[in-house]
């Protein structure tokens, strides 16, 4: 049986908790006899994977950083996420371009209608944009989200911005949920096993996949 491409987005803050239930996601999915490519912005290609060492380790003027990551994005869209739509699969990606306008149109205040252009030249498809379909929104208070980044690794060029910076961003991705229906929130400050249960139960309301066998 075939099935028509899925564009799924993790998003939130750093130390929201987003990349730590890829593997579940992953594995819900294929279960379903789904093909699933993983990947990440800014990343996913050799290319993109290049320019988000930049991205993440040199400072940079905010037009520079949006340029960059949109650069990566038409290199990941082009080469990884299209192909693998157009074969049926499931895009399981690691932020896309709501994170653009939580970091550098919130987060550095950068101006959202030149980002908004860019993704207009990037996303084109047809006479549409692509688009993700859902767009899981882990939602963290930033206080927590440093706590829990704290000792967890060394910081890069985002995760050493002050809890200023991130809540700004925490309310650009609110209030592109708010305008946005693909958005699902999850409350990112329960336990692990308490956030993979709102995510697996919000791909079954949404029918993305088949209903639990427990409920
Ligand atoms: N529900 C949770 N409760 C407590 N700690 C958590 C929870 N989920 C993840 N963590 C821990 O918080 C830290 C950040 O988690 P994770 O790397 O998944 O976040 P992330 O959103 O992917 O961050 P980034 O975008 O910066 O990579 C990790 O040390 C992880 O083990
Ligand atoms: C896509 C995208 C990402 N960023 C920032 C957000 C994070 O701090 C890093 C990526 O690190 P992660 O550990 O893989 O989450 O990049 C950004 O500023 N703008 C973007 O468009």
């Amino acid at each position: 049986m075939t099935h028509p491409g899925l564009f799924l987005t993790l998003e939130g803050i750093d130390g929201a908790g987003k990349s730590s239930h890829l593997d579940a996601l992953e594995a819900l999915f294929t279960a379903e006899g789904r093909v699933v490519t993983r990947t990440r912005e800014p990343g996913g290609t050799p290319l993109a994977e290049t320019l988000r060492t930049m991205i993440l380790t040199q400072a940079m003027d905010p037009l520079t950083e949006s340029l960059l990551v949109f650069a990566a994005r038409r290199d990941h869209i082009v080469q990884v996420i299209e192909p693998a739509l157009a074969r049926g699969e499931v895009v399981l990606c690691d932020r896309f371009t709501d994170a653009t306008f939580a970091y550098q149109g919130e987060g550095r205040g950068f101006d959202k209608a030149v980002l908004a252009t860019l993704e207009q030249w990037a996303q084109a498809r047809g006479g549409a944009l692509l688009q993700p379909a859902l767009t899981l929104w882990f939602d963290l208070a930033p206080e927590i989200a440093a706590e829990r980044l704290a000792g967890a690794r060394l910081p890069d060029k985002f995760e050493s911005q002050p809890v200023e910076f991130f809540r700004r961003v925490a309310r650009g991705y609110a209030e592109r949920a708010a305008a946005a229906p693909r958005f699902v929130r999850i409350d990112a400050s329960r336990s692990r096993e308490q956030v993979w249960a709102q995510v697996e139960a919000s791909l079954v309301q949404r029918g993305v996949v088949g209903r639990k066998r427990s409920q």
